[in-house]
């Protein structure tokens, strides 16, 4: 799918913008505090429904005015035309319509505007916790599968109910009993989370180990593994009685702490470039270039699934990669429709220049072609 244009008004720093887009690359450039995340952010609040840089709403009107809008019109690809429109006044609720048309349910409008955005907070997966890549796993795959979303949010429930006991039943009678009961629930659900979990990092492995050699011209591969305290993965019920024996195994130890110390919640993802741990040895251009890799695998996945190709979106991705990367990182996306921010065009090669459409933005205005 494409964008072919986006209408603004009294949005962020914008009073009035009417852009077109190009089917494929598309460079938004300015100096700093111009507006160029701006104009991502209402592509993107258009897509998802919300923002990715604020909760609140209000936010995103302009200083002083009393609503915001964003208008996009974009063409599927089977050649069909639809218009989005996001609406919000200060004060009242936002309102989306497709087509001219109001929807009721945020859950109506995703998936109309196939995004994928890679922000600099998107370094977060890398050089965090595993909270960021438990919650990298976690969205990814409850975009693609509903029964895993279910599966993590009845987890989670039954984790919050078992710890509960853990803190404060501990000396009730009946403890044991109680605790067997939770233990067994939780390795029922646990073992499908870390089972889609383990499939899918299979497949993300092989996705973005692809992307990330030709980024880095084949210089560098990238592995990427999920790390969970179970042994035998064979399938769903080894998965699930190694999980009952650990929790019983770690009870005394979790009766201590106050928490349950193995399962899902505790898992992570192993990011290594050429076997060396990124997250500790990396350099910044190797962490960003990873970082992309694993979102931008996204494309291929979003792809298999609905059979159509998303829109990327890149917020200022360019400043820590070389010119090497950044050429080859266009060029692997070349048949996707990219918007990309950047402070410099210069920064992006000449060839790429002349294919792309450069939208020069200054104090909320495109002063662009
Ligand atoms: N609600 C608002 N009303 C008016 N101006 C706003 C509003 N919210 C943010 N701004 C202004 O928008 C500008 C920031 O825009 P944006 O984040 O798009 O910058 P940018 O061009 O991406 O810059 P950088 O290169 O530094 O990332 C700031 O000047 C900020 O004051």
């Amino acid at each position: 799918m494409k964008i072919k244009s986006v209408v603004l008004e009294n949005f962020r720093n914008y009073d009035k913008l009417k852009q077109s887009f190009d089917p494929l690359l598309n460079i938004i450039v300015g100096d700093n505090a111009q507006g160029k995340t701006n104009l991502l952010e209402a592509i993107y609040v258009s897509g998802f429904g919300k923002s990715f840089r604020t909760n609140k709403e209000a936010d995103l009107i302009k200083f002083g005015a009393a609503y915001a809008s964003v208008k996009i019109e974009c063409e599927r690809e089977n050649g069909a035309l639809e218009i989005i429109e996001y609406r919000i006044k200060s004060g009242n609720k936002k309102a989306f319509l497709v087509n001219g048309v109001n929807i009721t349910k945020i859950s109506e409008l995703l998936g109309r505007l196939n995004l994928i955005l890679f922000y600099p907070d998107d370094l977060k997966l890398i050089k965090e916790s595993p909270a960021e890549r438990r919650r990298f796993l976690n969205r990814e795959l409850s975009h693609i599968s509903h029964i895993y979303c279910l599966d993590i949010i009845e987890y989670n429930r039954i984790l919050m109910q078992r710890n509960e006991l853990l803190k404060k039943f501990q000396h009730k009678a009946g403890f044991k009993d109680m605790v067997e009961v939770w233990d067994v629930q939780l390795a029922e659900k646990g073992a499908r989370v870390i089972g889609k979990r383990i499939e899918f990092t299979h497949s993300l492995n092989e996705i973005s180990s692809k992307i990330h050699a030709n980024i880095t011209d084949y210089q560098e591969h990238l592995k990427v593994t999920y790390v969970t305290s179970v042994k035998n993965r064979e399938n769903y019920d080894t998965i699930k009685q190694e999980l009952l024996e650990q929790l019983a195994q770690n009870l005394e130890t979790d009766l201590k702490r106050g928490f349950t110390s193995v399962g899902p919640h505790r898992d992570d993802l192993d990011i290594l470039i050429n076997d060396i741990n990124i997250k500790s040895y990396g350099s910044q251009g190797q962490q960003r270039t990873a970082a992309l890799s694993l979102k931008l695998s996204e494309i291929e996945i979003v792809r298999k699934e609905i059979g159509e190709s998303p829109i990327l979106l890149l917020d200022d991705v360019m400043s820590e990669l070389d010119h090497n990367r950044q050429r080859d990182l266009i060029y692997a996306f070349k048949e996707v429709q990219t918007i990309i921010t950047t402070t410099d065009v210069l920064h992006i090669l000449d060839d790429y220049i002349n294919d792309s459409k450069i939208i020069q933005v200054e104090n909320g205005k495109s002063i662009s072609h």
